[in-house]
C-alpha cells in the first residue's frame, strides 16, 4: 500500500506493552476506533518484552493495523521490519543510520528524530520521509529524554524546511496539541495521553 506521509502523521500513536495498564491489543483497537492515523510498535524501557515475546506481540499488533489499514512502524529494530512486514521504521540519532536504511529498504517509510541544530547538521534528510521533533513538552514516559525543545523548535524546522513532514512528540495531549500544529507540524505523536486515558476514543478525537 502507498501512504500519504503528511496524512499519516496527524495522530500517530506510539506504544509498547510497558506503556499499557491493560491489554495492548484492546488499547490499539480502541485507538483505531478513535481515529489514529499511524501506529509505532516501541517495545522499549523498563518492563519491555524481548525476544519471542516481543515478536509475538508485534505480530498481533501488526495484524490489527493491517485489518484496519493503519500504517505500522517499528521503533529502532530494523531486524523486525521484515519479520513483522512493517510499513516503516522510526530511528533516532544513535540508531542505525537513516541513509543505510534507505538503501536497504527503498520502499519503506523512514522517520528520524531531530532535537537540535547539531543533530540537524549531521542528518541526511534526503534519506527520510519525515522527522520526529521533540520533546516539545516535558515527559515522564522516556528515561533518556533530551532537553525540552518547545514549539519553537517546530517553528524553526518549518521555517527552514517548508515542505518537510514533521511530527511533534513529547508530553503532547489534547490540551496542547493545537500549539504543535499551529507551530507547523503535520501531526502529533503520543504515548501516555492515549495509553493512560480512561476514554481513549474521546482523547483521540480531542487531539
Ligand atoms: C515519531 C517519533 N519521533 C521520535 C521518536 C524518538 O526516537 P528516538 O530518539 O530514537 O528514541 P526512542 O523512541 O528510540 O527511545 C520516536 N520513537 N517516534
Ligand atoms: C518516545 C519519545 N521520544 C521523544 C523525543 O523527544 O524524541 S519523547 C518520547 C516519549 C513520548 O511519550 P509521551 O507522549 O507519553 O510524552
Ligand atoms: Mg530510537
Amino acid at each position: 500500500m502507498s501512504w500519504n506521509v503528511n496524512q499519516l502523521l496527524r495522530k500517530y500513536l506510539i506504544m509498547g506493552s510497558q506503556n499499557c495498564p491493560r491489554d495492548p491489543e484492546d488499547i490499539l483497537l480502541e485507538a483505531i476506533e478513535g481515529g489514529i492515523t499511524a501506529f509505532q510498535f516501541r517495545e522499549k524501557g523498563d518492563g519491555a518484552l524481548t525476544g519471542e515475546q516481543k515478536i509475538k506481540l508485534g505480530l498481533k499488533l501488526r495484524q490489527i493495523c493491517r485489518e484496519h489499514s493503519i500504517p505500522f512502524f517499528i521503533n529502532d529494530d530494523s531486524e523486525l521490519i521484515e519479520e513483522l512486514d512493517a510499513d516503516g521504521i522510526h530511528v533516532g540519532q544513535d540508531d542505525i543510520p537513516a541513509d543505510l536504511l534507505r538503501r536497504q529498504y527503498p520502499d519503506k517509510i523512514i522517520g528520524l528524530s531531530v532535537s537540535s541544530d547539531a543533530e540537524l547538521e549531521q542528518s541526511d534528510l534526503s534519506a527520510v520521509d519525515y522527522v520526529g521533533a521533540g520533546p516539545v513538552f516535558f515527559t515522564w514516559t522516556k528515561d533518556d529524554v533530551k532537553p525540552v525543545v518547545g514549539v519553537e523548535w517546530i517553528e524553526k524546522l518549518r521555517a527552514r524546511y517548508p515542505d518537510l513532514p514533521i511530527v511533534g512528540i513529547g508530553g503532547i495531549n489534547s490540551d496542547n496539541a493545537r500549539e504543535v500544529i499551529e507551530a507547523g507540524a503535520q501531526g502529533v505523536a503520543v504515548i501516555s495521553a492515549v495509553t493512560n486515558s480512561t476514554a481513549i476514543k474521546e482523547t483521540i478525537k480531542d487531539l
